[in-house]
């Protein structure tokens, strides 16, 4: 009993330690598994990255440019569909061509959703409602689609022939003004801002702004890249790690509210002026005004809001980022021998400029034009990763089963640079590889999906028709006024990844540049100028 008495504590002590060692053992157990849990488990079959850290997963290997990091990961792990985990949420990532077109056609009833972000859909998108890119599949999107469909659709497009003609027209006059009759270096970019912008809020209130300096078209810029911005994961890290959205003084939060603040003021702005416009019967035929004189509609407010949002969205950064980089690699030693190249093609269409000017709104004939638009659409993929989906069913995928919920990115960047796709010159500007021949110019026949820029399927991009249009007019109008050439001091950066001066944005800034517009032929231009002046007097007044 003595031996018991004496050994007796000491066997505790050692019982003991052993429980606080179980038991620390488990509370770390319990804190990893916590911190490495996914909104989605772990998925059968499909490749994981390795090296996952707890809490964070891989957003921080991720850094800034998803597209570019994961288009390496693809080609060291050899797996060109992977998944990923962005803090809680675990993520399928589709990299190569072929299997982008899998999951974005062949399943296309399966990645109809979207998700929903705690930053942009919980704060930014509280007043005025998801734009469609970002809404989840409901009947609400179903309804805010088809409104846009209308809108955007190939058989409107006749409608907007003068808006148009109007806006291309003062890009050129007003490019043709500051160039000082091709002495002065510019930089494009306003002037393709204004375009886009004009387009839009044509089209949603009828209403444009002139001056490529105007308050409000400053405005509505600056506040829409902010919110691009916030709109990625790695400028939002509290979308995927729940916790960083209690610290105190959240400088994000308090920034997408700002932000919010400031769109609803000149959205509502531009409302109320239409509302006015209606009341003193000097609306013109844009969406909201045929939304709000329909008392029969079946939208909401939010819903008209949410419209006009995505299309005013969908088009002011995608249209100038794609035609400003464009005109960037147009303007390179090599880019002018496509320039002369493309100008030959529009004069063997149309001798007499005049013509190509007016024909440019109606169809789009020239086929060296065609091949410089889709060589841009690929080339500059300005939204690299494309808007992100979210499986609406399970995804049967070659043997393993993606559940409904996980999200899904498509690695658009990488797909439009695959070298087994689009041969080895993939990673140059090269408008001639959608071309069969050159002289004269005749277009590869289309064999469906041609780049991954607008996406596919049934969430594809609504402003695809209007975005090649807006594309095609503005080229043939400057390619038959100017010769572009690059600044030598301030020269375009054409690297397909680097041009782009934010890789964290959801669509791409290009860096600036500069370059000299030379009149081609300065009398035929005056004459393009007049004449268009003329038509487009009374547009818009
Ligand atoms: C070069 C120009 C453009 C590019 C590269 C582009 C690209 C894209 C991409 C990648 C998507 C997502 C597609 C997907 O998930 O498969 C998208 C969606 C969308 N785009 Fe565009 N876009 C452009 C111009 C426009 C314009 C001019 C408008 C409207 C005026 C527009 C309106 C929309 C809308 C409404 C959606 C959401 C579709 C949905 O979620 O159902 N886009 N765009």
């Amino acid at each position: 009993m003595a031996s018991l008495g004496l050994h007796y504590p000491q066997s505790i002590g050692a019982l003991g330690q052993l429980a606080i060692v179980c038991g620390l053992v488990a509370v770390a157990w319990l804190l990893y598994s916590l911190s490495t849990q996914t909104d989605i488990s772990k998925i059968k079959g499909i490749y994981e990255i390795p090296n996952a850290w707890p809490i964070v997963g891989h957003l921080l290997q991720l850094g800034e440019d998803h597209a570019t990091v994961c288009e390496k990961w693809w080609r060291q792990h050899k797996h060109s569909v992977f998944q990923i985990r962005l803090g809680n949420t675990r993520a399928v990532v589709v990299n190569n061509f072929e299997d982008c077109k899998k999951m974005l056609v062949g399943r296309q009833s399966a990645v109809i959703d979207r998700p929903k972000l705690y930053t942009f859909h919980g704060v930014i998108s509280s007043t005025q409602g998801f734009t469609i890119g970002s809404s989840p599949w409901d009947d609400s999107c179903k309804n805010k689609r088809k409104a846009a469909g209308t809108t955007l659709g190939r058989p409107a497009m006749k409608g907007y022939y003068p808006m148009f003609d109007l806006e291309t027209y003062c890009v050129v006059r007003d490019l043709a003004k500051d160039s000082k009759g091709g002495t002065e270096y510019l930089n494009i970019r306003p002037y393709l801002q204004r375009y886009a912008l004009n387009t839009t809020l044509t089209l949603c209130y009828g209403i444009r702004m002139d001056s490529v300096w105007d308050d409000m078209l400053r405005e509505v810029l600056e506040v829409g890249s902010a919110i691009s911005l916030l709109r990625s994961a790695s400028e939002n890290y509290q979308d995927y790690i729940p916790i960083l959205r209690y610290l105190p003084n959240n400088e994000k939060t308090q920034r997408s509210k700002s932000l919010r603040d400031r769109r609803d003021k000149y959205l509502n702005e531009l409302l109320d002026k239409v509302r006015e416009m209606i009341q003193h019967n000097t609306d013109k035929p844009c969406v909201s005004a045929a939304i709000l004189k329909d008392e029969e509609t079946k939208l909401s407010g939010v819903e008209v809001s949410s419209i006009c949002l995505s299309l005013v969205s969908g088009g002011f950064e995608t249209i100038p980022g794609t035609l400003t980089s464009c005109i960037g690699s147009l303007s390179t030693k090599e880019g002018q021998v496509f320039q002369d190249r493309a100008y030959d093609d529009i004069k063997r269409h149309y001798p007499n400029i005049e013509d190509a000017w007016t024909k440019s709104l109606e169809v789009e004939e020239v086929p060296y034009v065609n091949a410089i638009v889709k060589e841009a659409g690929r080339y500059y993929t300005v939204s690299a990763m494309s808007l992100p989906r979210k499986a609406y069913t399970d995804i049967e995928w070659e043997g393993s089963t993606i559940p409904k919920g996980t999200m899904i990115l498509i690695n658009a960047q990488a797909g439009n640079h695959e070298v087994e796709h689009f041969g080895p010159d993939a990673a140059t500007f090269n408008p001639e590889r959608w071309l069969e021949s050159t002289e004269p110019a005749r277009e590869v026949p289309s064999t469906g999906l041609q780049h991954l820029s607008f996406g596919a399927g049934s969430r594809a991009c609504s402003g695809q028709y209007i975005a090649s249009r807006l594309l095609y007019t503005a080229l043939i109008r400057l390619i038959c006024s100017y010769k572009i050439v690059a600044s030598e001091e301030e020269p375009p950066n054409t690297d397909y990844v680097d041009y782009n001066q934010f890789k964290s944005a959801l669509v791409a800034i290009p860096r600036d540049f500069k370059v000299k517009l030379i009149p081609r032929e300065p009398e035929t231009l005056d004459k393009c100028l007049n004449l268009a002046s003329e038509r487009t007097k009374d547009a818009y007044a």
